[in-house]
């Protein structure tokens, strides 16, 4: 169980480079730091180091941001009347909790991703700060960095090394002793399930495998806190739900997690807190359930054939916006022209609503009335659905130059 956490940042400079040093304790016993030994054989004597301790209770949050912004320079033509820069990132503040997963919500290109790699020490905002379990995360990159353990959407397996060589390699890299080393890689082989692929080299795993892996090496070191860019994206139904149950579990040891998606379904099952972030800036954030909650009545889909004529839910959809349940709606065309309606709450609006409709010549196919969801959350605060924002931030992105960007940091 996570209590509490102890990072020791030796003033020695040799020293720091081998042997930054992380402990999970328990709060409010006496912290012993016990003497380090060496792959060399030499033993260090930490008790006689000077070193500064951060020390990490529970009353810290895992994450504090504020007004973190970031942009970057964009290559154009020089007849293009497009901005030289984009704010990727634009005065984003937020608080995550210990103990909690807080999800980052957002289409594509609209900041998720560069505001974790700041987190994550890859890249340095231009103004803000940001703390990780209380300690200045500008001030202190070096430190932050043995605090968490992040997955980047960039994949960094080399193909000719199996998963077991790779979790080996980390391990060393971690600094882990030889028996925490053993205990930790099994540990992870089997919380991923990865016993059948980790002795196969990983140029041959399927995109599931290698995200799993890559959970697997964040977690090695047992950090008490994980960055996670879309952890689940373009994944197949099982190597999810084995990281959504895994992730579940770390939470309930104490891990704190960090987490970027554009799935809403994985933010609602998920995430305690969700910040919902449009072009760099915060549109939303809250608790999932008081944000649907706030947004007052339910939500209604209609179809009125199964796959329905634009202008036939569009002369239904005037006749019901006259209704007095009816309070707003529009037309889905990701869902086959299907209605969507706010109405108030309540069991009377669905024969109300079908009996307009039916009464004026249209048939129901399909009617489904529910609670609000995360989706009608972004759509409230954006006015549009996250799928046609998703369309919107593709192609406003050159995937390309991104990763070239990316891979020369
Ligand atoms: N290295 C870079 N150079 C130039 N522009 C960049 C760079 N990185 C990101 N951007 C721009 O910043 C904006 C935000 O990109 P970012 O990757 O953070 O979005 P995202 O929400 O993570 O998107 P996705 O869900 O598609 O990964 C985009 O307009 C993108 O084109």
């Amino acid at each position: 169980m996570m209590t509490s956490f102890i990072l020791a940042h030796f003033s020695h400079k040799r020293l720091h480079k081998i042997a930054s040093y992380n402990h999970f304790g328990v709060r409010g016993k006496p912290y012993k730091l016990p003497n380090l030994f060496l792959k060399t054989g030499k033993v260090l004597p930490l008790r006689k180091l000077s070193c500064q301790v951060f020390e990490i209770t529970r009353d810290k949050p895992a994450v504090k941001v504020d007004e973190l912004s970031k942009s970057f320079k964009i290559e154009k033509s020089r007849d293009s009347k497009q901005p030289s820069r984009v704010d990727s990132v634009k005065q984003v503040s937020f608080v995550a909790r210990q103990g909690e997963v807080f999800g980052l919500l957002g289409p594509n290109a609209s900041g998720k991703t560069t505001l974790l790699r700041c987190l994550a020490t890859l890249i340095a905002p231009d103004s803000g700060t940001f703390e990780i379990f209380g300690v200045n995360g500008i001030k202190h990159p070096d430190i932050i960095r043995h605090m968490f353990g992040y997955v980047g959407q960039e994949e960094g397996f080399d193909k000719v090394l199996t998963g077991r060589e790779h979790l080996k390699l980390f391990a060393d890299l971690y600094h882990l002793s030889r028996e925490e080393s053993c205990h930790n890689i099994e540990a992870v082989i089997q919380m991923l399930n990865l016993e059948e692929f980790i002795d196969r080299l990983t140029g041959t795993y399927s995109g599931g495998i290698k995200r799993r892996l890559d959970l697997a090496i964040a977690l090695l070191s047992r950090p008490p806190l994980l960055i996670l860019d879309e952890p689940s994206v373009g994944l197949d139904v099982a190597s999810r739900s084995i990281i959504w149950d895994v992730l579940k579990g770390y939470k309930e040891n104490g891990g704190s997690v960090v987490l970027t998606s554009h799935y809403l379904e994985e933010v609602d099952i998920l995430a305690d807190q969700v910040l919902i972030i449009e072009k760099g800036r915060v549109i939303a954030q809250g608790r999932p359930r008081d944000l649907k909650e706030s947004l007052g009545g339910d939500r209604v889909t209609i179809r009125i054939k199964e796959f329905t004529p634009f202008e036939e839910s569009k002369a239904a959809l005037d006749i019901l916006l006259k209704s007095e349940w009816v309070h707003g709606g529009n037309i889905n065309l990701s869902m086959g022209n299907a209605i969507e309606l706010v109405v108030s709450s309540g069991d009377m609006v669905a024969n109300g609503i079908q009996k307009v409709l039916r009464e004026r010549g249209f048939q129901v196919f399909s009617y489904t009335q529910s609670k609000p969801s995360l989706g009608d959350v972004y759509l409230a605060a954006t006015g549009r659905t996250l799928f046609e924002a998703d369309i919107v931030g593709r192609d406003s992105r050159d995937p390309k130059r991104i990763k070239k960007e990316r891979m020369t940091i």
